[in-house]
Order: C-alpha cells, then structure tokens, then sequence
C-alpha cells in the first residue's frame, strides 16, 4: 500500500498555488483539501470549494493541525479536512502559506512534500491578481502586508526540504511539475523532512 502523501504548495499570494493544485486534481486525481478561513468570498467562490467560509465563531468549532492570520483574516487546515481527502485518494494537495508550510513539514515529515512556488519578478503577481478579478483594495491591503512580503522569498526553515518550482511560464511549470510528481508518486525521489 502506498503511504499517503500531502503535497503541500506555497508560495505568495499570486504565484499560481490554486492554479497548480487544480491542474494536480485535473492530471494526477489528487483531492484538494479545502481550508477553512474568515476572509470573504471573492467573486465566483464557492462555500466547500475554494474555502470553508467561517465567522470567528464557527472558525472555532474545528480541530487544526495548523492555523495562521494571514493580511487581517483567519486561516486554518483541519484534521477532518485532511483526513476527508484522503479517503478519496493516498495523494493529495493543499495550498497554504509559508508558515503553514513549516509546520506541515515539521509535523507530518516526509508525509508532506513541499512545493515553494516562485516567480522571477514578483512585480507579475499584482498584475494576476488583477487579471483574477481582485477587488482592487483588497489587493492593496493584501501588498501590504508582512504575510506577503515574507512569502515572496522562501523560508530558511524551508531550504534543503521544499522544491523550488519556477512558475512564470506555465508550459514549463507543467513539465516540471510531471517529472516531479511521478518521481514521488513511483519512488524515485523522497520528500524531504527536518
Ligand atoms: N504561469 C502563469 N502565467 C500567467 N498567469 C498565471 C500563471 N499561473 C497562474 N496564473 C494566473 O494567475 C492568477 C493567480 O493564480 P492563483 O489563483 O493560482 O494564485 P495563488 O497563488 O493561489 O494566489 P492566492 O494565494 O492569492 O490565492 C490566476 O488568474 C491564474 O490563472
Ligand atoms: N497556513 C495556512 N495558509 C492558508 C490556509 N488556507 C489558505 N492559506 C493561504 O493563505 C493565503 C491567502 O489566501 P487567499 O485565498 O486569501 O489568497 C495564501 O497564501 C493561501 O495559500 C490554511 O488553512 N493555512
């Protein structure tokens, strides 16, 4: 039997996480667990889709392996979440933040696989977002941020255990992201752990 695996993808806010994690579910069947936060909805975002949209109250009522406040709202990962995606398949994906990342990586070992998303100018993701269809001063605020900021560069506590995927020619991510992918899925390369 396999051992089950999370990918886990970060990176800052426009790197092309979700992008990456759909295109997993689409070519690799991976689930994608859904995250829970009280920021609100963005145009066409589906409560138990993009999110679990939550209060404060309700953000308290689930068990987290992890949970952070990212640029002003609440953000957390559930054991149930997790555990909901891997009911339905031994490989799956999650999008978080860099300080979620760690913590995966820290906790779960080499379970999670770590895939740091970057661009080469981050100048490109405020242009996503807007091409996204971001409220305008959301974008602003989320720029900001410290959150952003510190998500653009990868992590000390990352190196030497995330992969470190270039996405500003998403032709090129999709081959990378192939070979990397078979290569955990069929063994012949590890996740890296602390
Ligand atoms: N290689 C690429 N080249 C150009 N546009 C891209 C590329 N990858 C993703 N995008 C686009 O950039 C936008 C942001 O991508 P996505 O929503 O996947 O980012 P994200 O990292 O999940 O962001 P956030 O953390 O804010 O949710 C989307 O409109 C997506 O289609
Ligand atoms: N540590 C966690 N980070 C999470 C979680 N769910 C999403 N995220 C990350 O938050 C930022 C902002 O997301 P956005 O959808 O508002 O743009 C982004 O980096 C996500 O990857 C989580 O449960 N834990």
């Amino acid at each position: 039997m396999k051992e089950n695996k999370v990918f886990v993808i970060t990176g800052a806010t426009g790197v092309g996480k979700t992008t990456i994690a759909r295109y997993l579910q689409d070519n690799f069947r991976m689930p994608r667990v859904i995250t829970h936060t009280t920021r609100p909805p963005r145009d066409r975002e589906i409560n138990g889709v993009a999110y679990y949209f939550e209060d404060d109250a309700s953000f308290e009522k689930n068990h987290y392996l992890e949970r952070v406040n990212y640029a002003g709202a609440q953000y957390g990962s559930s054991y149930e979440g997790l555990q909901r995606a891997w009911d339905k398949h031994p490989f799956i994906t999650i999008v978080l933040d860099t300080a979620g990342a760690i913590t995966y990586a820290r906790e779960l070992g080499e379970q999670a696989v770590i895939i740091f998303v970057t661009v080469t100018s981050p100048d490109v993701l405020v242009e996503r977002v807007q091409v996204r269809g971001d409220d305008p001063t959301a974008i602003k605020h989320r720029v900001a941020s410290p959150e952003f900021l510190r998500d653009v560069v990868l992590p000390d506590a990352l190196k030497g255990i995330a992969y470190e995927l270039d996405n500003d020619d998403w032709a090129r991510t999709k081959r990378q992201l192939d070979r990397f992918v078979q290569d955990i899925i069929n063994g012949r390369r590890r996740s890296k752990n602390y």
